[in-house]
């Protein structure tokens, strides 16, 4: 069968995504469907498969699977691209509407250039900080802030912070020594977290700047990471680098995303979110 998609990135973050509005896929079929267009060679390239579909609780609904074909719960950088989506193909006629995801329902607000959506801001929630919510083992459900974390003979400390998935930051003194490629595909499946986590690490420049890389769940070293960006910016606030209700500008390896941690508690992701084409692709079903 031949898929309509629209390959979108949000700061390199990259994703195919699929209207539901318009085709139907098997659901056991998402899985080999990810992994297919995700791989750069036989595929299309990118970081994993979007579905932009009906909701019967918000406006539209979002799912996402990273490139090794697991569902994630939640993607920063996929919401601001399906509010973008949604808005230009009319699926939504507001400026602000709501999108479903396996973590709960968020509030994305496009801001346009003429009818083109420039950039969005989302209304991310509350974020998770017990340990069970991470969920993170360990002897307490308290919130999991600077803790000792042994990792291959290195002497680490963790901060632990959900979006809806899982993310666990690092703080270094230089971010372009960050032991990403050594330490993230280990971290990323230490068994203290039982359903895997984002591994992100951190350099503080100011209160109101900081410098991030990650290693992601499911799809590995990513050039952007909208949820790692909001944990960066809670955790920044946990450990006091940071005050709350202020922006804090987090440089990723594409870009800059904007993520205020307000007074009422909810986390604020501002940046862009682009198209880069579209067409179809041809799915053989695989048994
Ligand atoms: N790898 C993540 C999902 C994608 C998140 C990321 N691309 C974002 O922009 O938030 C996970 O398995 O939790």
């Amino acid at each position: 069968m031949n898929i309509p998609f629209t390959k979108m990135h949000g700061l390199g973050n990259s994703y195919i995504y699929v209207d539901l509005f318009q085709v139907s896929l098997e659901e056991e079929q998402l899985p080999a469907i990810a992994m297919y267009i995700s791989n750069v060679h036989t595929g299309i390239g990118s970081d994993g498969l979007i579905l932009i579909g009906p909701s019967d609780k918000a406006d539209v609904s979002m799912r996402i699977f990273n490139k090794d074909g697991s569902e994630g719960k939640n993607c920063g950088n996929g919401l601001r691209c399906v509010a973008k989506y949604a808005y230009e193909h009319k699926l939504v006629t507001s400026t602000a509407f709501t999108i479903e995801t396996l973590s709960g329902i968020v509030t994305a607000h496009v801001h346009l250039s003429g009818s083109h959506v420039e950039e969005v801001t989302v209304d991310m929630g509350v974020p998770r900080l017990q340990r069970k919510d991470i969920p993170m083992l360990g002897v307490d459900n308290n919130q999991v802030i600077a803790e000792p974390f042994l990792v291959e003979g290195n002497e680490l400390e963790v901060t632990a912070v959900s979006m809806g998935n899982p993310h666990a930051i690092f703080y270094v003194e230089d971010i372009n020594q960050a032991p990403l490629h050594e330490l993230g595909p280990i971290i990323t499946n230490d068994e203290r977290f039982p359903e895997g986590v984002n591994v992100e690490f951190v350099q503080v420049a100011s209160d109101s700047e900081v410098h991030f890389r990650v290693w992601e769940r499911g799809s590995g070293i990513t050039q952007a990471c909208g949820t790692g960006a909001c944990a960066a910016g809670v955790s920044s606030v946990l450990n006091g680098f940071v005050d709350k209700g202020k922006e804090v500008c987090v440089h990723l390896s594409g870009g800059d995303l904007f993520i205020t941690w307000g007074e009422d508690d909810h986390v604020w992701m501002r940046g862009k979110a682009e198209t880069v084409a579209s067409g179809t692709f041809s799915w053989n079903q695989k048994s």
